[in-house]
């Protein structure tokens, strides 16, 4: 059996799940997946890095309270997140960005990015910065370099939007996407119309991980205006900028508008959408909707997220899941690792590493 190693870049919510996910499962995972996987690097703004090329052994770290985390001690550790360093020069397979997403240029995870690709090795983020502002450019580099750079996680977390519409939506033209796609603002709605007012329903989105380090990003849009370039840029063959979305958050709904609607049978959604006209053009926009019940994306409620594919031959096709999570999205990058897994598994980029008891942590 092979193994893959990776470097952790950022080890806030997202890492840590994963890292926990292949400390406390690994050996089911490597048994039912036909490879293992080692964590030989970890770096973080707060916690600096940390590097031992034999495996870094997650339980203590895991079991840390996440801001007591600190590597400078440790043998490998620096207080210095050494990115660069670590994505360059540490013998990765599999670089994985969880990293702040920045909505303005993608920095610093665009760099984290570009840096593992042009050194050969393969990338997972949930980074949707990157993927939103320059998705092209690296997965052209990714193809020059042999490489893969996969990005489940960036739209609805774990739940296979991208990877459905890739592999599944063959022979079909799609005509247009529209989705709640973040599942902080849609916990907030919810938690609005019971009562909770605003800072309180944003405190428990931060709390059960499900926001962005700084919420404005899900309160004012911003979040699913890059969801939504994703998903027009990948299902709708677009080449949009941010530029091009039109972009309006939740924040100017006050609680009281939100629980009148309810009364009246309606449910405020901050509804992202793109359509392709027959010219090849696509339109996108993001912007709350007081649906009528009946509405197929009115049910949607709290982290649950959608996104409704329409479709020549089948209509309406819907993909319904978590939209955010620590634990879910930690899974989409499993995920990634299953793709890139499965896309080299007859090239020379495949897990070679044998993996010996000894060094075995999983
Ligand atoms: N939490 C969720 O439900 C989802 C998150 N995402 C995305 O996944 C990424 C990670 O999310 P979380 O783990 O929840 O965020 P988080 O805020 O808990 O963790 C981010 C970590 O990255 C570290 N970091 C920031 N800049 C860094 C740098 N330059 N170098 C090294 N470390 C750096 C921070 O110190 C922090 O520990 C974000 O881009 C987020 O947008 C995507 C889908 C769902
Ligand atoms: N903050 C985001 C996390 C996933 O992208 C959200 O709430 O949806």
């Amino acid at each position: 059996m092979g193994r893959y190693d990776l470097a952790l870049i950022g080890f806030g919510g997202v890492n840590r799940a994963l890292a926990e996910l292949i400390s406390q499962s690994g050996e089911r995972l490597a048994e039912e997946l036909g490879f293992a996987l080692r964590v030989v690097a970890i770096t973080d703004l707060r916690a600096g890095s940390l590097v031992d090329t034999d495996g870094i052994d997650l339980a203590p770290l895991v079991a840390a309270e996440p801001g007591e985390l600190s590597f400078a001690g440790n043998a490998g550790g620096s207080a210095d997140p050494r990115n660069e360093w670590v994505i360059r020069e540490v013998p990765a397979d599999i670089v994985v960005e969880a990293t702040f997403t920045n909505p303005a240029d993608g920095e610093p995870a665009l760099s984290h990015v570009r840096w593992a690709l042009e050194s050969g090795k393969h990338v997972c983020t949930t980074n949707k910065g990157p993927v939103a502002l320059a998705g092209r450019a690296l997965k052209q580099l990714a193809a020059e370099r042999g490489v893969s750079f996969e990005f489940e996680g960036s739209v609805l977390s774990g739940t296979p939007v991208l990877r459905t519409a890739e592999r599944m939506f063959g022979g079909l033209q799609i005509t247009g996407v529209q989705g709640i796609m973040n599942g902080t603002s849609n916990y907030i709605l919810g938690r609005l119309a019971e009562g909770i007012d605003l800072s309180a329903a944003i405190a428990e989105a931060q709390e059960l991980g499900y926001a962005e380090a700084d919420p404005t990003a899900d309160i004012e849009g911003h979040d699913v205006q890059l969801k939504v370039m994703i998903l027009a840029n990948e299902v709708l063959g677009a080449d949009l900028r941010r530029e091009d979305v039109f972009c309006e958050g939740i924040s100017a709904i006050t609680p009281h508008e939100v629980r009148d609607a309810a009364s009246k049978g309606l449910r405020w959604k901050l509804v992202g959408s793109a359509t392709r006209h027959e010219d090849g053009s696509v339109d996108a926009r993001v912007a709350p909707l007081a649906l009528p019940a009946h509405h197929p994306l009115a049910g949607i409620s709290g982290p649950v997220n959608a996104v409704a594919f329409h479709t020549d031959l089948l209509g309406t096709v819907t993909v319904s899941g978590p939209g955010a999570g620590r634990i879910e999205t930690a899974y989409a990058l499993l995920s990634d690792i299953i793709a890139i897994h499965q896309r080299h598994a007859d090239d020379d980029t495949a897990p070679t590493r044998p993996v010996l008891q000894e060094t075995h942590r999983v």
